[in-house]
């Protein structure tokens, strides 16, 4: 077995220090990335080029050491892969072409046809496999499909995901065939992905803090299920975390009902609350609060010893409750590490 922290917390052992890495870790607020994307060109053509976005996989762990590297890409390529049209607008975000009408959707491609365009992610995931120092456990991800489908859906981000609730309340027969497509398609992009040398992978369901009750059920759990469920049977011992940002209640049981690993935790539930109620079932991810890398200072150290605190008792891998932000202080970073890596020998 092998000794990698992260997946010995994903095997459910508690560490005096827990492993630590960080949501966006390549980013703005590094001027190394910020080169890197200028040489690339845009966003895109930095997700696309295996070597560029290999290097800037690297930048946070050769600054910081971080107990993983996370694959750089994003959850909009999947649906690029499946025809959408998608482009970033500097400062405002992602643009795609909209899924409204069963026309849109029956244009959409097969998931077994995503491989063509994303072959240069699985490329730089190799790469990455390669080129990580033996220590560090490489991240594979993708979006889960409620969170991708409201991108799909309204053509950007929205705050309050009121596209794809109209859409899912009006025709919830397409709705359901959208979200079956994203999880067919997440299956054989993660797959490919644990072939080419990741050794965990993360779903991120940003947006499942607004489904509620019934539709939480369907859209959020059941494709997370299926999805890690597939997974596993292809890849027998493959770990899985599952990220259900801003779930509240219902990231009681969720790794239990879905077969996920691991929760990731944003910073909406409090630590101790979670160490009773989530971990209890298995490890936990997070979950600081992103704002302390900009702020730093005594709060951010207050604050992370009290998660890690918190956690300590049980399998658990230090994060921020969701990505650094551009604006961040690389130095807070680094504090934010030592704070981490000294308070567990405490
Ligand atoms: C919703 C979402 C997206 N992408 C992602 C999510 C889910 C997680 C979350 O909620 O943050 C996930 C994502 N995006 C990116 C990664 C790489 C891995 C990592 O370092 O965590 C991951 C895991 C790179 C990225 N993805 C993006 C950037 C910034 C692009 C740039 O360099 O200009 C990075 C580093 C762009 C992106 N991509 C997306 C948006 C809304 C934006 C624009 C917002 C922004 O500008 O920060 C879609």
């Amino acid at each position: 077995m092998t000794d990698k922290t992260i997946l010995k917390a994903l095997r459910g052992e508690a560490q005096d220090v827990p492993p630590i890495w960080m949501m966006r870790q390549a980013g703005r607020y590094l001027p190394e990335y910020r080169a890197t994307r200028a040489q690339a060109g845009d966003f895109l053509s930095l997700c696309y080029n295996p070597e560029l976005a290999a290097e800037v996989t690297l930048q946070p762990i050769r600054r910081y050491g971080f107990d993983a590297a996370i694959l750089f890409a994003d959850i909009l390529l999947l649906p690029q892969a499946l025809g959408a049209d998608l482009w970033f607008v500097t400062g405002e975000g992602p643009r795609l072409s909209t899924v409204t009408s069963q026309a849109d959707f029956d244009a959409l491609k097969p998931a077994s046809d995503v491989h063509e365009v994303l072959s240069p992610i699985y490329e730089t995931v190799s790469i990455l496999s390669r080129e990580l120092p033996q220590e560090t456990t490489l991240i594979g991800f993708a979006g889960a499909p409620w969170t991708v489908a409201t991108y799909m859906v309204a053509g950007r981000g929205t705050p309050d995901q009121g596209p794809a609730h109209a859409l899912k309340d009006e025709n919830r027969a397409l709705f359901a065939g959208l979200i079956d497509l994203l999880t067919e398609g997440t299956i054989e992009y993660l797959s490919r992905q644990i072939e080419a040398g990741a050794e965990v992978v993360k779903l991120f369901d940003s947006w499942a803090g607004s489904l509620k009750g019934q539709d939480f059920d369907d859209f959020a759990l059941q494709p997370a299920r299926r999805i890690i469920a597939e997974l596993k049977a292809r890849h027998p011992g493959i770990p899985v975390i599952a990220f259900p940002r801003e779930a509240g209640d219902r990231y009681v049981g969720f790794a239990k009902a879905t077969g996920a690993d691991c929760v990731a935790l944003d910073n909406s539930v409090s630590a101790q609350w979670a160490a009773d109620h989530v971990q209890v079932d298995g490890c936990v991810q997070g979950n600081l609060a992103s704002s302390h890398m900009v702020t730093g200072g005594q709060a951010l150290i207050d604050e992370t010893r009290e998660i890690v605190q918190a956690f300590q008792g049980g399998p658990h891998i230090f994060n921020l409750g969701h990505g650094i932000t551009p604006d961040a202080d690389p130095e807070n970073v680094q504090l934010m590490i030592d704070t981490v890596r000294n308070s567990g020998r405490g």
